[in-house]
């Protein structure tokens, strides 16, 4: 999955946006969109991020290609809708 930052018009400006990891870990990325600065996380089994405020403003992110993928991933995400 490419950088990106999720900013659909429909949502919510600056709404939560909670992600439930399921099934085999994978890494995820956030780079700072001024700075480059990068922070990497594990999404392991039932792991919950959660994305507030100006993330989106000011960071894209992404699941990093992996070499190797052990297992099926199942991600929830919810996020606030408005309009
Ligand atoms: O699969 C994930 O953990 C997140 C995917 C993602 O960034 C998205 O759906 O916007
Ligand atoms: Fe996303």
């Amino acid at each position: 999955m490419a950088w990106h930052s999720d900013a659909e018009k429909e949502l919510k400006k600056n709404g939560p946006i909670a992600s439930l990891s399921f099934g085999a870990e994978r890494k995820f990325a956030f780079k700072h969109k001024a700075t480059g600065e990068k922070v990497d996380l594990l999404l392991a089994h039932g792991s919950l991020l959660v994305m507030k405020g100006s993330t989106q403003k000011h960071w894209l992110h992404r699941l990093p290609p992996s070499l190797r993928v052990f297992g099926l991933r199942v991600n929830l995400t919810f996020r606030v809708m408005e309009g």
